[in-house]
């Protein structure tokens, strides 16, 4: 029997999980049970199906108990057979038995005693292995630890330079540019002092003002000691926020640059009258990125899939900060910043420049005049943007609509805000018209996001699963696997009812973790590496709630109706 003869439910998702995973030997075992006769199929890539019979004592075989991977399609259920290598070798005969079977998380007893999604959820939020943001480091914290390359940016508030610790440099050979990244691995942000007068208690002036800055950095608040009083910070790290590794108040150095750059910033500039004798400034260390999403966007070719992948991972730095009460508030394509190694490859995202972030434990403030509410007036979302002092004004879910119009500037190269819409005053139906080729349930999400008032905005936990889920291998099978959704409104009473969707659940969170785990040991351009920790990302902030919501997006449904336009139209009339 060849695979054409295997229903097309089963088969479109066979082809999909082995063109996607296949191991070293390029093959990638599944077993296919019809409802009625079991066969057992050898995948080969580009989805040759043979049929073979497993040995009898293999199927006795303890392994074959790892089957926990199901995807139902109306006459079949596909399931993955445990650890590819692992049943290649043992269906060709091989004897020994892989390290890493041992550690295989479906053998271990439960952490807690949940069910799939919540062992999931367990396994990719707090093991290294699929999170490198977790590994642990110490940098020192003052400036002679390190040497300073050349500037990779400057903004009104700081120069960033590329750096590496001085023990990195001093290995004999010949001095490696500080445009390669390798080299200086790090960057330094060195923020500018504009008052370098004499004066009292500098160094607490220096981390009570420039404090925000530190909001992704776990250690920030010993660091501060309290001298901002309600400072709460991002209690980890995270893998779509700017990595930074410490910071501390130095001794302000005059690099070959800064006279040209930022002048006015230098203790030697003529407004000061007494300058103080060691003038000092607060300087961050973090991980050095390639470019910002700005210059991306301007210089790099990139596919539909790969800008898909940028949202994804922008809506999981955006859930993170919201799930911790952070609010950002700058959100601009050049606060965006990418990391990769290849030209091509999905570039790895990061929200960073936390200058002008709300980092107090509460979205809501107590608007009086003067008071800054955040970045570029641009970006800011129509709450923001409608403020007037004195006031209430929740930032909520600012981030979330400036990540939705940042989506836009992805999608399009062009952000409707920077110059063509106002955010105080624009109707949703004026909001640019995304590709076809962009699956409609990402584009439901976006208008979601885009939405003026925050009551009725997606909430970013739900947005960012419909970019991932619509991603992943089975996205696009998503309605199929969903027939109980296709004719019903979605009730929560629908719910308890449902056993079926729950399963469904578990199924397709097990197929993707079965997948991601394979992935691990296939070769890399497989899965790129942005979209491996995408993910685990996904994964270790599991919710069975935020999901069946997110489901609903994939329902066959009529274009959300945005509001405005057709009310003024009528009001024309
Ligand atoms: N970790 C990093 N790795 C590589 N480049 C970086 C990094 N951090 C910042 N940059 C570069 O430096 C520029 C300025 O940094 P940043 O936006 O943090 O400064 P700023 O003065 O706070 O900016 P703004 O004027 O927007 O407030 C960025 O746009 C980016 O090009």
């Amino acid at each position: 029997m060849s695979l054409n003869r295997i229903g097309t439910g089963a088969m479109r998702i066979a082809q999909q999980v082995a063109s996607r995973v296949v191991n070293h030997n390029g093959t990638w075992l599944l077993k296919i049970v019809p409802r009625i006769r079991p066969a057992h199929v050898l995948l080969t890539p580009g989805a040759q199906a043979v049929v073979r019979a497993i040995p009898r004592q293999l199927s006795r075989n303890p392994l074959l108990r790892m089957v926990q991977m199901t995807i139902r399609s109306s006459r079949y259920i596909v399931r993955p057979l445990s650890n590819i290598a692992m049943n290649h070798r043992a269906f060709f005969g091989g004897q020994d038995r892989p390290r890493y079977a041992r550690r295989q998380f479906l053998f271990k007893p439960p952490r807690h005693n949940q069910g799939i999604v919540e062992r999931v959820k367990d396994l990719f939020g707090t093991k290294e292995r699929y999170n490198e943001h977790l590994k642990k480091g110490t940098l020192p914290d003052r400036l002679s630890a390190y040497e300073i390359g050349g500037n990779i940016g400057y903004g009104c508030n700081a120069a960033v330079y590329a750096l590496r610790l001085q023990s990195d440099g001093v290995d004999g050979s010949a001095p490696a540019s500080d445009k390669d990244l390798k080299a200086y691995p790090l960057a330094l942000k060195l923020m500018f002092n504009y008052e370098h007068d004499r004066r009292s208690n500098v160094e607490d002036g220096l981390w009570r003002e420039m404090g925000a800055e530190l909001a992704p950095l776990p250690r920030a608040a010993k660091l501060l000691k309290g001298r901002i009083g309600d400072f709460r910070p991002l209690p980890s790290t995270h893998p779509n926020i700017v990595h930074m590794g410490t910071a501390f108040v130095d001794s302000m150095p005059i690099l070959p640059d800064a006279r040209l750059r930022y002048p006015e910033a230098l203790p030697t500039s003529v407004m000061y009258e007494a300058i103080e004798p060691d003038p000092k400034t607060l300087f961050v260390v973090m991980r050095r990125y390639r470019m910002t999403l700005q210059a991306y966007l301007r210089e790099q070719k990139s596919s539909l899939w790969a800008r898909r992948a940028l949202v994804a991972q922008l809506m999981e730095g955006v859930v993170f900060l919201y799930n911790h009460k952070v609010a950002q508030r700058d959100m601009k394509s050049d606060n965006i910043l990418l990391s990769y190694d290849t030209d091509g490859e999905i570039p790895q995202l990061v929200i960073s420049d936390f200058g002008c972030a709300l980092a107090n434990g509460s979205f809501v403030v107590d608007y009086k005049d003067g008071m800054c509410l955040g970045g570029n007036l641009r970006t800011r979302a129509p709450e923001i943007a409608l403020a007037r002092a004195p006031s209430v004004v929740d930032f909520s879910l600012a981030d979330t609509w400036a990540a939705g119009a940042l989506s836009y500037e992805i999608f399009t190269k062009l952000n409707p805000f920077y110059s063509v819409l106002s955010s105080a005053t624009y109707k949703e139906c004026e909001l640019p018209v995304l590709s076809d080729r962009l699956p409609e349930p990402s584009k439901r999400a976006v208008e979601g996001i885009m939405r003026r008032d925050p009551k009725e905005r997606l909430l970013p936990g739900i947005a960012a699963n419909v970019f991932s889920l619509s991603l992943f291998r089975f996205g696009a099978d998503l309605q199929d696997l969903i027939p109980a959704f296709a004719s019903e409104p979605l009730a929560k009473e629908m719910r308890k009812v449902s056993s079926r969707i729950e399963r469904i659940i578990d199924d397709m969170i097990s197929l993707l973790a079965a997948e991601t785990i394979s992935a691990r040991i296939t070769p890399r351009d497989l899965i790129s590496r942005a979209e491996l920790q995408l993910r685990a990302t996904f994964m270790s902030r599991l919710n069975r709630d935020e999901l069946w919501e997110s489901l609903a997006f994939f329902r066959e449904s009529p274009p959300v109706s945005s509001s405005g336009c057709e009310s003024d139209n009528e009001s024309a009339v």
